[in-house]
This record gives structure tokens, C-alpha cells and sequence, in this order.
């Protein structure tokens, strides 16, 4: 039973629309305690268990905690060992000295064999200190397998999931979210889940790819609005929040926890995705995207992307973000006398781009393509490739639509530091600085 709010998509999953909101689902009906949280015993013997995102001292305004009534409480765990992390790291990030050049990357080479998102999970680099809950990790994705009786929970960050190539159904502690290339998926701080892929239309497991945004800091919020109004960029009613679903099994499932930088493991004999009613805040969104409301300029001047801001981990400093998260989505040019491209420029932010699909309006010598990314750090020299800015420099200025290119930027207040497997990678463009040679020198002194 859930509220009025709630609807069905074409993948037979049903949602709780609104992002912030207190919602409240059962999978049971009467499983969700009325009236209180803990009453002396919950209902359909479940046990009641408080999950909390921020402290309970935190404003109201940035409080975030669930409820989760549940067939077994978390507690009921044996120890946890630690377990290889793979290609997954965490900040602080030490393996490099941070770098000041421009940094491109073609997509990440098929994985073996077998590979579920967690095996799959890559880290390009990031900033910050897990521990201190600051800063921010880039991570990619690739993965051919579902995990089945893997369950895997983040306690370090919440993670910012974007597919850029085949679907996710996400099981998680609070239900299913589905969430394929265009759409994005929130997993909260420590929220247990697992991620299954999709049969393609062939009936063979699909295979995916993507990136992930682990963000350390504060959650992810929506950016407030200021002059724009009440309305627009990513709408609330948009996100989506899953219905309660639960797992009812008694065997073996190995629950993997990042904690501090390192995987821990611990054999369970029951699923922890258990979960059948639950309410509150702290909870996993998905959001499409192609929703996002894109507002620019409809007289002169290429605004700055901060217009593009979807959500927002806002740091200490108002204004200043520990991270944004940024889409490029289809939209119109109608900028006059204008270079309607991104500028040139120095930005005291550091940004890491991926491309969902299509192209992007900075970059048309190729090289920048769906699955690669490029990183320009703080005060880096970036823009335009020199093709974009002679054919946008000359071209007639009509009304124009972007309508073949889904990017996004993950944008940092820190640098990112990259891993010694970023730095030293394969598929890493060793020729990157060369969209920007050849750009003629134009001056005329009176
Ligand atoms: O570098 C980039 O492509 C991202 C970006 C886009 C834009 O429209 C203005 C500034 C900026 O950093
Ligand atoms: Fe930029």
C-alpha cells in the first residue's frame, strides 16, 4: 500500500514520486507501523531499525533518516573480514601527484568474463578523505553478470549511478529502481543493494557500463533556484522512490561493506535486502534525465553551467559545492552575436565529463565519445577543440537544436587525483592536447 502518488513505468516497477519527501511503503499491508516508530512489538514480526544519512542533530532541513521494518534487524550479522577491493580506491588518493594537464580517456575495455557491477567497479581518482566525510571518488563500471547472493553496501558515500550503456534493476533495501542509459540512480550512504542486468531483447544478460559518483560529503540535494522561481532544472516530482520489495531467503549471501576504503565481507544465511515497510528520507531515487527542465539564454552570452546543476552536495562554504552534478541535456541555441559553444576558460572547479550518448557541442574532432571521459583539474586551460571554435566562430546563427548528446560533469571544489591505474591507462589519450593546437593566431594591431 503506498499513497496516491505512486506509479507504475513500463518495466512493471512501481514509484513514489518526489525527491526529499517522507515517503512510506509496505509490501505488506499493516506492515508499517502507525502512530510511532518502535512500537513494543511491530507488526508481522518484523523488527523495526532506525537508518540515519545525517546526524539526528542535523537542521531539519538536511535531515535525513528511514525507518526499515524488517525480517531480521541488520545487527543479526556474523564478523566481517576484509576482502580484496579489487580496482575500487577511496580517498585520500596518494598513488599520484595530482596533474595539471587536460586528461582524456577512451571507454573502459570489455570486462572479463563474468564480472558483476562490484567486480566491475574501476576508480579513476578523486579527492578528499573518505573518512572524513569530504571530497568525492570518480569511479566507472563494467559488467556482464548479475550479482546473485552478493549484496554489496557503501558506507563511505553515497553513490551517483549513470548508465551509459545497457539497463540496471537495482535491488535495494527499500526496493527495485530501474535505471537504464539516460536515467541516473541515488544509492544513500550505506544502503544495501545488489544489481542485476536486465535480459536484453536477445534473452542473453545484458551487458553495462557506466560511471558512479561517490560522493563523501554532504547528500545530494536539489539546487536552490534563486531568481529562476519556483519551478525548473531538475524537478522534484521527477525523482523516483521504489516501493517496498523484499527478499524472503534462507541461504547463504555474501554482504560486501565499504567502509573507510576497503571491502569488507560477511557470509549472511539470509538476504538483507528483508526490508517490508519502511518511511522516511533516506532513500535511493532514480531520474531520467530527458526530464531535466534545461533553462539558458534567449537573448546573448553563453551562461555558465551552473544552470545545468541537477543535484548538488553543498560543502561549508555556501556557493561552493564539494561536488555538482551537471547534464548537458538536448536543448535550443538561440544566443545572438554570441560564440553559443563553451568558452574557453580557467575554472577554480575541477571537472570530470562522461558522455551518455551522441556528441558534445565543446568537442567535434571526436575523441570525446559515449563510455570515455576527460578531466580538466582547477585552473586547467580548457574549451573548445579547435574545429568547434572555427566552425562556431563562422556559422550563421539561426536557431539551432541540440538534440544528439546526453554529457554530464561531475564538478569538484577539490582536484581529483587520479589512481596509478588511471594514470597509467591503456585506453588514456596520450594526444589529448592536440584538439587545441593549430588555432591561428587572429590579432590585427589597428
Ligand atoms: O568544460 C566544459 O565543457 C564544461 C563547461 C561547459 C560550459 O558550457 C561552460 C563551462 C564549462 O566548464
Ligand atoms: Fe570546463
Amino acid at each position: 500500500m503506498h499513497g496516491d502518488d505512486a506509479h507504475k513505468t513500463a518495466e512493471g516497477l512501481t514509484y513514489l514520486s518526489g525527491f526529499g519527501n517522507q515517503h512510506s511503503s509496505e509490501a505488506v499491508p499493516g506492515a508499517l507501523p502507525q502512530g510511532r516508530n518502535s512500537p513494543q512489538r511491530a507488526p508481522a514480526g518484523l523488527y523495526a531499525e532506525q537508518l540515519s544519512g545525517t546526524a539526528f542533530t542535523e537542521p531539519r532541513a538536511q535531515n535525513r533518516r528511514s525507518w526499515l521494518y524488517r525480517i531480521r534487524p541488520s545487527a543479526a550479522h556474523p564478523r566481517f573480514t576484509r576482502t580484496g577491493n579489487g580496482a575500487i580506491r577511496t580517498g585520500p588518493f596518494t598513488e599520484s601527484v595530482p596533474d595539471p594537464n587536460r586528461l582524456r580517456w577512451d571507454p573502459l575495455p570489455e570486462p572479463p568474463a563474468g564480472t558483476d557491477f562490484l567486480a566491475g567497479l574501476w576508480t579513476l581518482g578523486g579527492n578528499g578523505d573518505a573518512t572524513q566525510r569530504t571530497g568525492m571518488a570518480v569511479h566507472l563500471y563494467h559488467a556482464d553478470t548479475s550479482m546473485t547472493d552478493r549484496v554489496f553496501g557503501d558506507a563511505d558515500g553515497e553513490l551517483l549511478i549513470v548508465p551509459e550503456r545497457g539497463a540496471l534493476l537495482l535491488h535495494t533495501e527499500f526496493g527495485r529502481l530501474y535505471a537504464g542509459p539516460g536515467e541516473v540512480a541515488l544509492i544513500p550512504r550505506g544502503v544495501r543493494f545488489r544489481v542485476e542486468l536486465p535480459q536484453a531483447a536477445d534473452g542473453r544478460p545484458g551487458a553495462a557500463r557506466g560511471y558512479v559518483c561517490e560522493n563523501y560529503g554532504r547528500p545530494f540535494e536539489l539546487p536552490e533556484l534563486g531568481p529562476i522561481g519556483a519551478n525548473g532544472l531538475a524537478n522534484a516530482r521527477d525523482f523516483r522512490a521504489p516501493v517496498a520489495a523484499f527478499e524472503d531467503t534462507d541461504r547463504p549471501v555474501r554482504v560486501i561493506s565499504k567502509f573507510c576504503g576497503n571491502l569488507w565481507e560477511a557470509v549472511y544465511d539470509h538476504s538483507p535486502l528483508d526490508v517490508v515497510a519502511w518511511h522516511g528520507n533516506h532513500l535511493p531515487y532514480v531520474y531520467d534525465l530527458r526530464c531535466f527542465n534545461v533553462i539558458g539564454t534567449i537573448s546573448y552570452d553563453h551562461p555558465d553551467p551552473s544552470i545545468f546543476t541537477v543535484l548538488t552536495s553543498p560543502s561549508d562554504t555556501p556557493g561552493l559545492a564539494g561536488v555538482d552534478f551537471v547534464v548537458f541535456a538536448p536543448r535550443w541555441l538561440v544566443g545572438e552575436d554570441t560564440f553559443r559553444p563553451p568558452y574557453f576558460h580557467r575554472n577554480v572547479m575541477s571537472e570530470y565529463m562522461g558522455l551518455i550518448e551522441g556528441a558534445y557541442d565543446a568537442k567535434t574532432g571526436g575523441g570525446f565519445v559515449p563510455g570515455g571521459g576527460s578531466l580538466h583539474n582547477m585552473m586547467s586551460a580548457h574549451g573548445p577543440d579547435r574545429e568547434t571554435f572555427e566552425r562556431a566562430s563562422a556559422t550563421e546563427l539561426a536557431p539551432q537544436k541540440i538534440e544528439d548528446g546526453l554529457a554530464f560533469m561531475f564538478e569538484t571544489r577539490w582536484p581529483l587525483v587520479l589512481t596509478a591505474q588511471a594514470a597509467g591507462a591503456g585506453h588514456l589519450q596520450r594526444d589529448y592536447d592536440d584538439v587545441w593546437q593549430g588555432l591561428e593566431r587572429h590579432f590585427r594591431n589597428g
